[in-house]
């Protein structure tokens, strides 16, 4: 239980290198007032030594602010994460934040993301996904390649993957379903038409958290995550707690999408997520005589790589096969693979897989 006359102080207390307040990333046990004093408890997952200190200085300093309040006793419960997600080769992966949820059995794991809504991200995530089973069942591997779709506003994965059942729950776990041979869940197999998403934030949070923790993926190789659009606080717990290898971000041309790609790589940046590349999409116009058409102007990827000292992995042109592709459940790597769009992504996807070591 918190105190009223204490939460607006708590709430003052970001936690370490975040925007977030520790009462809305639920670290705050109990807040009371006996008299004078404030008691609070703290119970915070991190293996980062210096971050209950920071915390309780913090409330301290809080609390101090506060009129008829004239001690106060701030004890913190630590714990460890359970098992931190081994460093990839030559990455520092330093999680100071709420703790990470772990997947077994999946070997690796990349993030879509885009800083603004409709650029096409659940697009690139789908055939991302398709693309890469394509390229490991050539080298003789087994089917094991699985797509998260975490975007809660707006789920398209479902209809762009052909797939409308529900998924069956057993032992508690979430059985993803499967077409085109990949593994799918989407918030979207759950919600129905009629549920309103006008979630806040840490429900969101904690939603997709919850959902992304009882997914029996069995053994992948790759999970491809459809994050939601956007890089606020939501986005960035997300990204916090999903052990994710790598994270790349989609664009449009236009010079306006700069900026917001450039908060979207800060989101990763923060948690030590490595960025894998910038895709551009929607970059031309193929027209009949084989000539490009820049309708949406030029250069936003390859300036966004740039300022962001990543890759440009490569740039998908506007192409109606895509769109209708997606209302028909068909993405275009399987349905158009030879189109420039299909070849677009599967080479994005090679680099991507070598990029892993895969
Ligand atoms: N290269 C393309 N050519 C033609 N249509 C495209 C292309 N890329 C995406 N689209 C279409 O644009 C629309 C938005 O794409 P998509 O849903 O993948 O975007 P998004 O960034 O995931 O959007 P949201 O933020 O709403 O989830 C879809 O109808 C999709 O079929």
């Amino acid at each position: 239980m918190i105190d009223d006359k204490l939460l607006p102080a708590l709430k003052q207390v970001k936690y370490p290198g975040f925007s977030r307040d520790i009462v809305s990333f639920g670290l705050v046990s109990g807040a009371t007032v006996e008299g004078n004093r404030a008691v609070v408890g703290l119970a915070i997952t991190t293996a980062d030594e210096s971050i209950p200190l920071k915390v309780k200085q913090g409330v301290e300093q809080a609390l101090a602010q506060l009129p008829g309040i004239e001690a106060a006793e701030v004890t913190v419960s630590v714990t460890k994460p359970k098992t931190p997600p081994p460093p990839a080769p030559g990455q520092k992966r330093e999680v100071s934040g709420p703790a990470q949820q772990q997947l077994p059995g999946v070997k690796k794991i990349i993030a879509v993301a885009s800083g603004k809504g409709g650029v096409g991200k659940s697009t690139f995530a789908v055939n991302l996904a398709c693309a890469i089973d394509k390229l490991l069942s050539e080298q003789g591997r087994p089917r094991q390649v699985g797509l998260m779709d975490c975007d809660i506003y707006g789920p398209s994965v479902p209809l762009m993957m052909g797939i409308s059942a529900r998924p069956e729950v057993r032992d508690n776990m979430l059985t993803p379903l499967e077409n085109f041979g990949i593994r799918v869940m989407s918030m979207g197999f759950l919600l129905d038409e009629t549920t309103p998403v006008v979630w806040r934030g840490p429900m969101i949070m904690k939603t997709i958290q919850q959902f992304a923790a009882n997914v029996d993926w069995g053994e992948l190789d790759v999970l491809v995550v459809d994050l939601p659009p956007g890089t606020g606080d939501a986005q960035l717990s997300l990204v916090q707690t999903l052990p994710l290898d790598g994270a790349v971000i989609v664009t449009t041309p236009q010079s306006v999408a700069v900026s917001v790609t450039r908060r979207g790589a800060m989101m990763f940046g923060k948690v030590n997520v490595p960025l894998l590349g910038v895709a551009e999409n929607m970059s031309y116009l193929q027209n009949p005589d084989g000539s490009k058409n820049f309708i949406f102007g030029q250069g936003g990827g390859e300036i966004a790589a740039r300022d962001l000292e990543t890759e440009l992995l490569g740039q998908v042109p506007l192409d109606p096969a895509i769109g209708q592709g997606s209302d028909r459940g068909i993405p275009i790597v399987i349905g158009h693979p030879d189109s420039a769009a299909g070849e677009s992504f599967t080479a994005m996807a090679k680099n991507l897989l070598h990029k892993l070591k895969l």
